[in-house]
């Protein structure tokens, strides 16, 4: 068996891997991502040890296991990354897989398991399709490697009752699975992990709001150790706005939208069955559709660049501070920390201070200067509060979910 773990995070429009060390804690060896495979032309980011290339790739990659193939070969090629140079140096492949139904753990990939997820990816067609597809490859051509999926869905199988159920027809809710599942528990899964240690508490102790705001975003409310509430739902397409997705939205929208919204998608395939309305609240929606950008940094400015950037920096703020205010309510008042994570949520300083202002009536404060300098390259978690605060702490915790199936591949398998 390899002595290396390949880690992968595919999205729509994007292939992150990292290969990791099988040590406790795993060490990134090197890390790849391919983004804009949806806008062409593609580019790498490569990174191994203190090297970091960044190209435009010429090569046509028009779906995420092209993408993945193209990043294996160059990885196995390349004789400064002589470790891993084929799939004999791999024990294991970790996936992210959004969608993972009523499992409560990871998988191992066997027939029967990638069966079962494969009568899911009806549920999450648009999320559970790119990621599948790479599991099927790496078992055509990494055969000796074993494939474990790890679940998004997951870390919020502790959800309530009354928060997973939607008050519909439960007979066929439950022949659907029609529930409230929410996304991102592998971030939620770090986050809770880093941030407890850094307190120094233990995990079922500790109460958090946590937010991943990246291309995809969503909060989770966190007692005692447990997600007791989030804001994605049956699909990522629930709660907070995004790059491209609507949030939530009144549900009789969509048979207003155009009477073409409940066809089939022409992007539907024989596999992955998705209405054209589905698509445009996914794909055409969100930040882009106001503003024609899908960078929010393009869009958290100080001084916006038009009236529509300002609105959608407004209506993700709305958005978030709603479910601060909820969240802070279900957890009695109890909140060891706030903390910002994802792409947008650890960059950005003005969004940061723009909550935090309109939070102040929960005791949040935070401390400028640490706000706008950020985390270090290596700084997992960072305090932003304010040094006299006496509510909440302010954290930024730089997530990473490829570590994180890296980390539970070891501490349950060494
Ligand atoms: N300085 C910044 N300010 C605001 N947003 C930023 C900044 N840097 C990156 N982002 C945004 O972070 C988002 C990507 O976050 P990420 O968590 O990597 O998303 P995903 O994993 O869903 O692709 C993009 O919208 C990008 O524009
Ligand atoms: C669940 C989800 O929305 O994932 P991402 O943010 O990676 O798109
Ligand atoms: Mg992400």
């Amino acid at each position: 068996m390899g002595k290396y773990i390949l880690a992968v995070n595919a999205g729509s429009s994007s292939v992150k891997v990292t290969f990791y060390t099988f040590e406790n804690p795993p060490q990134a060896i090197a890390d790849a991502q391919v983004s804009g495979i949806t806008a062409p032309p593609p580019t790498l980011k490569y990174q191994r040890g203190p090297v970091k290339i960044k190209e435009e790739l010429k090569e046509k990659l028009n779906t995420p296991q092209d993408a993945f193939k193209y990043i294996l070969q160059r990885c196995f090629n390349d004789p400064e990354l002589s470790e891993v140079a084929s799939d004999r140096d791999l024990a294991y492949v970790c996936h992210r897989v959004v969608h993972g139904g009523d499992y409560q753990d990871a998988v191992e990939i066997n027939d029967e398991t990638l069966h079962h997820l494969e009568d899911l990816e009806d549920l999450a067609p648009l999320h559970n399709f790119s990621a599948l597809e790479i599991v099927r490859l790496c078992k055509k051509e990494l055969p000796s490697v074993t494939s474990i999926t790890y679940f998004d869905s997951a870390f919020h199988q502790t959800l309530p009752d009354y928060v997973r159920t939607y008050p519909i027809n439960q007979q066929t809710a439950k022949a659907h699975g029609l529930r409230k599942y929410g996304f991102h528990g592998i971030s939620y899964s770090f986050i809770l992990r880093s941030v407890t240690q850094f307190l120094g508490k233990p995990q079922e102790q500790t109460n958090l709001i946590a937010m991943h705001i990246g291309s995809g975003a969503s909060m989770c409310a966190i007692k005692e150790g447990k997600s007791i509430d989030t804001s994605m739902g049956l699909t990522p397409l629930a709660g907070l706005p995004g790059a491209t997705r609507s949030g939530d939205i009144d549900p009789s929208l969509v048979f207003h939208y155009t009477s073409e919204a409940g066809k089939l998608s022409p992007g539907s395939t024989k596999e992955m069955h998705i209405s054209t309305a589905e698509e445009i609240l996914n794909k055409q929606s969100g930040w882009k559709a106001l503003t024609g950008t899908t960078d929010f940094s393009q869009i958290a400015v100080e001084n916006f660049p038009s009236e529509s950037h300002k609105l959608a920096f407004d209506i993700l703020v709305d958005r978030m501070l709603g479910y601060i205010g909820n969240y802070f309510v279900k957890l009695g008042g109890h909140v060891d920390a706030i903390v910002f994570a994802g792409g947008i949520g650890e960059k950005s300083a003005l969004l940061r201070r723009t909550l935090a202002e309109k939070c102040k009536c929960l005791g949040v404060a935070i401390n400028a200067e640490a706000n706008v300098k950020g985390p270090e390259d290596k700084e997992t978690v960072k305090d932003i509060t304010q040094g006299s605060s006496k509510g909440p702490r302010v954290l930024i915790c730089q997530t990473n979910e490829q570590f994180e199936m890296a980390y539970h591949t070891v501490e349950s398998r060494l």
